[in-house]
């Protein structure tokens, strides 16, 4: 893959490891941490053969579309560490807005519309174009976090709990090696604004901003229930508070959401 990026073209002292193919770039950080990788650093390719998803689901990725992983071991709470997902939100869909402007000019009213949905997709058109799955590992000093980010550039999954779709479909012609250069120049923003945690409730406003299903009916299977309600906010932690019809307001650490009416448990 020509990821033509060369170190010295990312800003602020993150470096590249630029993989023609490879099992996981989640896996290739978490490996080189354990052999003494201190980050940050990228983990990039554009054709991924064993990514990992969240909830134990695999990742698809075809070739052509980008899987790029940011290692940093940081003196970080692991609960601390989990918010950066948010951040990574952020970034991505600044990302995705840089590069569709040529897209957006000549789509008009048609263009995309780039959304973010709890707890770390971004959506187009209501469809799972974006997930970002989040690893982290005790190390001798810190924690070594990973922040996973995978694109669908070329092509979308079919059959997935979420519809899925990808860029080029949407009308957005570039390629992964020129998304990545939009996203780690969106990632020192974001990652700075987010600051180890102590910037988080500016990331919750700019994420709440940019929301998908805010004020909306929403289901969240948690994998052995499903809980009701309208998506209210998320709170300081980042858990999603649902308001539910007796009037409770609930935080959920963890689930996926469906918007709109209720399916079943089997279907998630
Ligand atoms: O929505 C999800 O389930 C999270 C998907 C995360 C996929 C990315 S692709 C880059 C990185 N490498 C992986 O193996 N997983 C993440």
């Amino acid at each position: 893959m020509a990821f033509t990026l060369g170190p010295r073209a990312l800003s602020a002292g993150y470096r590249l490891a630029a993989l023609e193919r490879t099992g996981s770039t989640n896996t290739d950080a978490i490996e080189a941490a354990r052999a003494g990788e201190r980050g940050p650093i990228w983990f990039v390719t554009s054709e991924q053969t064993a990514g990992r998803g969240r909830r134990q689901r695999p990742w698809i990725a075809p070739r052509g579309n980008l899987a790029a992983s940011v290692l940093e071991v940081m003196d970080v709470a692991p609960a601390v560490a989990a918010t950066i997902g948010f951040a990574a939100g952020l970034a991505e869909e600044a990302a995705l807005e840089k590069v569709s402007l040529e897209a957006a000019l000549r789509l008009g009213p048609d263009r995309p519309r780039y959304a973010l949905k709890w707890p770390n997709d971004v959506l187009a058109g209501g469809k799972k174009l974006v997930g970002i799955g989040l690893e982290a590992e005790a190390v001798d000093d810190g924690l070594a976090v990973v922040v996973g980010i995978g694109t669908n550039v070329v092509a979308a999954p079919e059959g997935t709990p979420t519809p899925a779709v990808s860029l080029a479909a949407l009308g957005v012609q570039i390629s992964a090696d020129e998304l990545f250069s939009a996203l780690s120049d969106a990632w020192v923003e974001f990652r700075g604004i987010w600051d180890n945690g102590n910037g988080f409730a500016e990331i919750r406003k700019l994420w709440l901003a940019r929301a998908a299903g805010l004020g909306e009916r929403v289901a969240i299977h948690t994998g052995t229930t499903t809980l009701e309600g309208i998506f209210d906010t998320i709170d300081d932690t980042g858990c999603l508070i649902v308001r539910t019809a007796e009037g409770r307001r609930v935080p959920v650490a963890a689930g996926e959401v469906f918007f709109g009416p209720v399916r079943s448990v089997g279907a998630a």
